[in-house]
């Protein structure tokens, strides 16, 4: 289980984080919706440890164990994965080579023994034809000249490789067409299951008609103001925040 409590961070001396609290079940999928600005990347950058924020307040633990302490690689390998809002570009770097030093590293952290290129291109290609995606992607350089939505596949094919048991998703819709939406919500819910819970931020009710979250939780000012089931993010869509959270 994800546990977040009252947990504050600042960015360049401005206070984004308020004292969120969250509890994410696992096995379940929760999402978190807000308005522009309200804190929803820094808390997924929070979680996944990047540089520049500084933790002023509160814990975040996963399974007990103290997530905000942990280095960005052991969080991956204690099974969290985060995609984020603008996937990066890594020009030379082979995407085959980039996702197989990734799974292995993982696999080196739970005490599993690593993959070869041969046994990596073939569980990479029942991966790929799962997520519709072409073989192509393995052969170019990680996110270079991929459009929006082949990256957001690209960020789902290495969810599915990986195998963690918490996902973070931040914005994985954004720049999606119909189609990619439902590739990505696929993906997202063949890994459903009673290991597995998920945070998914979002601004579009229309992913959750997709991945239809046990929990909706708007983020507004840094806090947590409002949290209900699946209908909440109908109610965001109707009546827009301002009304609902008031
Ligand atoms: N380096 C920075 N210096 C100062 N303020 C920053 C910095 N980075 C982010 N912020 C501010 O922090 C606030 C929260 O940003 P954040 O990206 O977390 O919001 P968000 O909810 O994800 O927004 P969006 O929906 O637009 O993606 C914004 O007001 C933003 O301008």
């Amino acid at each position: 289980m994800l546990k977040i409590e009252g947990l504050t961070a600042e960015i360049d001396g401005k206070q984004i984080l308020k004292g969120i609290d969250l509890e994410v079940p696992t096995g379940e999928i929760h999402a978190i919706m807000g308005p522009n600005g309200s804190g929803k990347s820094t808390l997924s950058y929070v979680l996944s440890g990047r540089e520049g924020y500084e933790i002023t307040g509160g814990s975040a633990t996963y399974n007990g164990l103290d997530l905000l302490a942990m280095e960005p690689e052991e969080r991956a390998g204690s099974g969290v994965f985060l995609a984020f809002q603008y996937p990066v570009e890594l020009p030379g770097v082979g995407n085959a080579n980039f996702l197989r030093t990734a799974v292995n590293a993982v696999r080196k952290h739970r005490g599993e023994p690593e993959v070869d290129a041969m046994q990596f291109l073939k569980l990479a290609r029942a991966k790929i034809k799962a997520l519709q995606m072409s073989d192509d992607m393995l052969k170019r350089n990680v996110n270079v000249g991929f459009s929006g939505g082949e990256k957001k596949r690209n960020e789902v094919l290495q969810m599915a490789l990986l195998e963690p048991t918490l996902a973070i998703l931040d914005e994985t819709d954004s720049g999606l067409d119909i189609d990619a939406l439902k590739i990505v919500a696929d993906g997202v819910n063949a890994m459903r299951g009673p290991n597995f819970s998920s945070l998914v931020i979002t601004h579009y009710q229309r992913l959750l008609d997709y991945i239809v979250p046990d929990r909706v939780h708007v983020l507004m000012g840094g806090r947590i103001v409002k949290s209900g089931g699946p209908e909440l993010a109908l109610e965001l869509e109707a009546e827009g925040y301002a009304k609902v959270a008031a």
